[in-house]
């Protein structure tokens, strides 16, 4: 038999792409912003040029008062001079950084709409693979760490480079041999950077983990306090806080360490340059080799060779976090929806659809039971009542005629035609969804009820809270319709949120309604009240109710039972008491209760 199942590995550990492909990611923000980049390379460039003026202006100034031929004047000029010269870098610098630091911005926000987009397009087995603390990882410390290579990375990488040459070349200009001296704690300067760098990085990894292992813990307490009172768990509660705290502390402590390490590394091997330079270029001074001059102006050489030195350590070490955080977008934009990847075509929507399942077996992972077993059935204009034991497929079913798994070819039939071959989102715009668990969101009534038809007009609304019997309970809320609800606003309860969701999937007036289990939490007398709104709004049209109340059942058309993945009994209220066991134990757990209650009464 052909079954369809989903291939489920987890997020394994990406291998590696290759660098062009990686690099194919970043392109089209290279290729947009050329101009940006090349007046802020240019910026950059120009600004590294003038610092190495000034040293050769105070060598002019320097020798000019060792051989006391500068004037007063003149020594003003060139004050003037490094002073305007400053001031230029100055406002260069800012030119740079605007225009850098804003493409990298600018790249981090093309690449975080990518994978926006991206993400909106997969199916739901990838969001199984794939848990949100991953998804929140790749927009938030990969793009991080994309945004931080390929701004601060390339800056520094080009500036590092230019220093770094343009300062020895002027160095070699004054003296070579003096140069290649004092040069030489230099290299070790910038291995030394890169260890320690990417200890940091290992380190500050460490940190984030943990602060978001803090965070996770108190949030999860503060939504939980109510059960945390009810357990009495506060004293174990704070235990474990301080216990994350104390490891937080600690690694910080140890990022604190490398850092505190990298500036007097720094500062030594400078300190070491100095030494070789006022030893070796003192005494070439004493011989008239160079002039006091020469010597200051060298200092000040080897004194902005410091940085590029370091830049150099630091920027291997972004570049290769953000080729890492690169690969893992880039895994991420590569992963397929195992949904046929077929655009909607605008085609006018079916106005009577209908659903046939022929011989559909359906599992979660090869290694799972099937969790739909051979089914056949056909879903079209009427209230269809789906209910079974806990575990028997019902949600599995809704799920699958809302395309979020896979099918396999032939299977599944909407308005005669194979799902596989239209588009997913264009048989799901013909369903409206009622899930198990409502969601709200942090907006007011009137919003969370419009999401899916914003452009629902107000009296739209009201019919549609009407008709999912919560009209009169939202007028009574302190805003009525404006009222605020969700995290921050109004809390309503398990039945209200049920309703309201309802009244949602109401509004978008679609030609077929599923309510996966969404009318548990409401009572039974409001429960009557929406099934005959129900009843009214979808006449001719096609309803699927989840639902294991015996009452909700009775009232529908057609009741199909499952049990382990199969149908079991289909047909009328009455039949299945007849023909099924199943049902028939259904109704006696649930009305014999009441039926006693009635005759002790009497
Ligand atoms: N995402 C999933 N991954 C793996 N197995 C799943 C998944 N969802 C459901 N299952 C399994 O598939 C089977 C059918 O589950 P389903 O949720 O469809 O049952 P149900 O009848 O709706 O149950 P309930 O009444 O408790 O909501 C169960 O064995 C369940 O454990």
């Amino acid at each position: 038999m052909e079954t369809t199942s989903l291939d489920r590995p987890g997020p394994a550990r990406p291998t590696r792409a290759g660098l062009s492909q990686l690099l194919n990611l970043l392109r089209p923000s290279f290729t947009r912003h050329r101009l940006r980049l090349a007046v802020g390379l240019t910026a950059l460039l120009v600004v590294d040029f003038l610092q190495l003026i000034i040293p050769r202006i105070i060598k002019h100034g320097v020798d000019g008062l060792a051989a006391l031929t500068i004037s007063r004047d003149d020594l003003l000029r060139l004050a003037v001079l490094v002073i305007a010269i400053a001031l230029a870098v100055a406002g260069l610098r800012f030119v740079w950084r605007y225009l850098i630091i804003g493409f990298s911005r600018l790249l981090e926000e093309s690449l975080r709409n990518r994978i926006f987009s991206h993400l909106l397009k997969m199916d739901a087995p990838f969001f199984e693979r794939h848990t949100p603390g991953d998804l929140m990882a790749h927009s938030s410390n990969d793009l991080a760490a994309v945004q931080m290579a390929c701004g601060m990375g390339v800056v520094a990488a080009a500036d590092a480079l230019v220093m770094s040459v343009a300062t020895i070349i002027f160095m070699l200009h004054i003296h070579v041999e003096l140069t290649l001296l004092a040069l030489l704690p230099m290299p070790f300067l910038a291995w030394f950077t890169r260890i320690l760098a990417g200890r940091l990085h290992h380190r500050f990894t460490t940190v984030q983990e943990q602060f978001s292992l803090l965070t996770e813990f108190s949030r999860s307490a503060v939504i939980s306090i109510r059960l945390i009172k009810a357990y009495t768990m506060e004293r174990f509660q704070t235990a474990q806080l301080d216990r994350l705290g104390r490891q937080y502390v600690k690694s910080n402590i140890a990022v604190a360490v490398i850092q505190g390490l990298i500036s007097p590394i720094a500062t030594l091997a400078g300190n070491l340059g100095m030494l070789i330079i006022l030893f070796v270029g003192g005494r070439l001074v004493i011989t008239g080799v160079l002039t006091m001059g020469d010597f200051v102006a060298f200092i000040s050489y080897l004194a902005m060779l410091v940085w590029p030195m370091m830049a150099i350590g630091w920027v291997a070490n972004i570049v290769q976090r953000g080729l890492t955080s690169l690969n893992r977008i880039h895994h991420l934009l590569i992963s397929q929806s195992a949904l046929p990847d077929i655009a909607d075509s605008g085609e006018p929507p079916l106005v009577r659809p209908s659903f046939s399942l022929r011989n559909l077996t359906f599992r979660y992972a090869p290694d799972l039971p099937p969790a739909l077993d051979a089914i056949d059935l056909e879903i079209g204009p009427g209230i269809h009542g789906i209910t079974g034991r806990t575990g028997s497929g019902k949600s599995t079913l809704c799920r699958l005629l809302a395309r979020l798994y896979p099918v396999p070819d032939g299977r599944v039939l909407f308005g005669d035609r194979d799902v596989n071959t239209l588009a997913p989102a264009f048989v799901r715009s013909h369903i409206a969804y009622v899930g198990q668990e409502p969601i709200l969101f942090s907006d007011t009534v009137a919003a969370n009820i419009a999401l899916g038809r914003p452009e629902a007009t107000e009296e739209e609304i009201v019919e549609a809270a009407r008709s999912a019997a919560i009209d009169d309970e939202i007028r009574d809320l302190p805003d009525g319709y404006a009222t605020l609800v969700g995290e921050r606003g109004v809390k309503l309860s398990g039945g209200q949120r049920q309703r309201l969701a309802l009244a949602r999937a109401l509004l978008c007036n679609r030609p077929v309604l599923v309510i996966d289990d969404g009318l548990s939490a409401v009572d039974v007398a409001t429960e009557h009240e929406v099934f005959a709104g129900l009843r009214q709004r979808f006449a001719g049209r096609t309803v699927l109710i989840v639902s294991n109340r015996i009452k909700m059942l009775s009232l529908t058309d057609r009741i199909v039972v499952l049990d382990e993945g199969r149908i079991v009994c289909a047909g009328g209220h009455d039949e299945l008491l007849a023909a099924s066991t199943l049902y028939r134990s259904m109704y006696d757990k649930q009305m014999r209760p009441q039926a006693d209650e009635k005759g002790a009464a009497g």
